[in-house]
């Protein structure tokens, strides 16, 4: 019963849009590497799985996991036009999704190598 109290009065705000979104961009600019993700997603996995493998220091942020997820979810939706996890910035550059942060490390970006994107980010 108390259980059933505390999760009725004790339930975080809902977070504005605003709030939301200058959150989401302040975890952007305070991390060299930052993966929106959720805990169980395959996806997400994957992207953090290849991280580890080139030793990056990254942040993940685990959108289901956190009272305000949701909020920025949607924030990063509006921001960046993508509404799926994982939300991929480097050096506060969007990467986009899995499929695309594959894309970037298996061809680089603007011919660059992965490798020295993270430098450059401060990652590695
Ligand atoms: N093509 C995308 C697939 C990502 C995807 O489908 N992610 C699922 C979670 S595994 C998702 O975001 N579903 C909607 C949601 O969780 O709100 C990628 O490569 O990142």
């Amino acid at each position: 019963m108390s259980f059933i109290f505390r999760r009725l009065f004790a339930s975080t705000p809902p977070v504005t849009m605003e709030a939301a979104q200058k959150k989401a961009q302040q975890l952007i600019d305070d991390n060299a590497v930052i993966v929106f993700s959720k805990s169980y997603c395959p996806y997400c996995n994957n992207t953090k799985r290849i991280l580890d493998g080139l030793d990056a220091k990254y942040k993940s942020y685990e959108l289901n996991q956190e009272a305000d997820g949701s909020d920025i979810q949607s924030a990063l939706a509006k921001m960046t036009g993508q509404r799926t996890v994982p939300n991929i910035f480097i050096g506060q550059v969007h990467i986009g999704g899995n499929s695309d942060f594959e894309t970037v490390v298996n061809n680089g970006k603007d011919g660059k190598k992965i490798e020295q994107l993270l430098k450059e980010a401060g990652a590695l």
